[in-house]
């Protein structure tokens, strides 16, 4: 699959299947009504009760990844080029979205330790850093906060916040710890703490559809020395 042109959309949309549980593969018999064309960015739906003739639902988006594709697939396709904008100066959000059980927390967060199956928020910690360790006569402060939105409530930690707005900062979080973070495991270590203080477990099958929680890992990379600004680069699952 090709990158370019990739890096100038300032929002793309991106869907990965995950492969079929034992019990879906099952419940299938082996013929899974999802095709996926990742040459093209098309994933096409089949009614299993269709009348015979009746299509399949086509839809297309900027990437699709089949249940056979890597933690380092996605993350080259889909994250690597807006990390590198927000090394270069911009701002970034990487939201995924999706019903309870369909592979969010395993694309976003995967298997930290293993790099073969680190999913996305580790795969930038270690992105991050290995730029800062080769940029040369320029010093970084990276900053990391990890808040959890739960029922209309904004949480750090445990800690019930508030949003409010500033001229100065628009939209932010009032009180939200920020740590200073060195390197990809001080990330992680972050990343773990905020996991112990979750309300909600995941894939946690009694959650109601309508108890919204989002969990978001925060990083502002800052330059320093004069003119140094400060870039946001956001990561966020339901
Ligand atoms: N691409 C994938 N390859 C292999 N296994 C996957 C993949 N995506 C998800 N899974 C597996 O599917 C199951 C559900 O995935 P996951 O926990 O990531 O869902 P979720 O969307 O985060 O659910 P919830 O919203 O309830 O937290 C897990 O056992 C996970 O390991």
């Amino acid at each position: 699959m090709s990158n370019k042109g990739k890096a100038c959309e300032s929002v793309r949309v991106v869907v990965r299947c995950r492969p079929p549980s034992n019990k879906e593969a099952t419940a299938d018999k082996g013929s899974s009504i999802l095709e996926v064309d990742a040459e093209l960015g098309r994933i096409c739906v089949r009614n299993p009760s269709a009348l015979p003739g009746e299509p399949a639902k086509e839809f297309t988006f900027h990437s699709v990844f089949g249940w056979g594709s890597t933690q380092c697939e996605v993350y080259d396709d889909a994250v690597r080029p807006l990390v590198d904008s927000v090394l270069l100066g911009f701002n970034g959000t990487v939201f995924a979205y999706g019903q309870t059980g369909t592979g969010k927390t395993w694309t976003m967060r995967g298997v930290p330790a293993d790099t073969e199956k680190r999913g996305v928020i580790p795969n930038a910690f270690h992105h991050i850093f290995a730029h800062i360790s080769r940029s040369r006569g320029q010093k970084y402060l990276v900053r990391s906060s990890y808040l959890e939105i739960y029922q209309e409530e904004i949480r750090d930690l445990g800690r019930k916040l508030e949003l409010k707005e500033s001229p100065e900062e628009g939209v932010y979080v009032k009180d939200l710890s920020w740590v200073v973070t060195k390197d990809p495991a001080e990330m992680h270590h972050l990343l773990t703490l905020g996991d112990r203080c979750r309300s909600v477990g995941s894939t946690d099958a009694n959650r109601r559809s309508s108890e919204l929680n989002v969990l978001c890992f925060n990083v502002k990379i800052k330059i320093l020395g004069p003119g140094g600004k400060q870039h946001f680069f956001k990561c966020a699952f339901n």
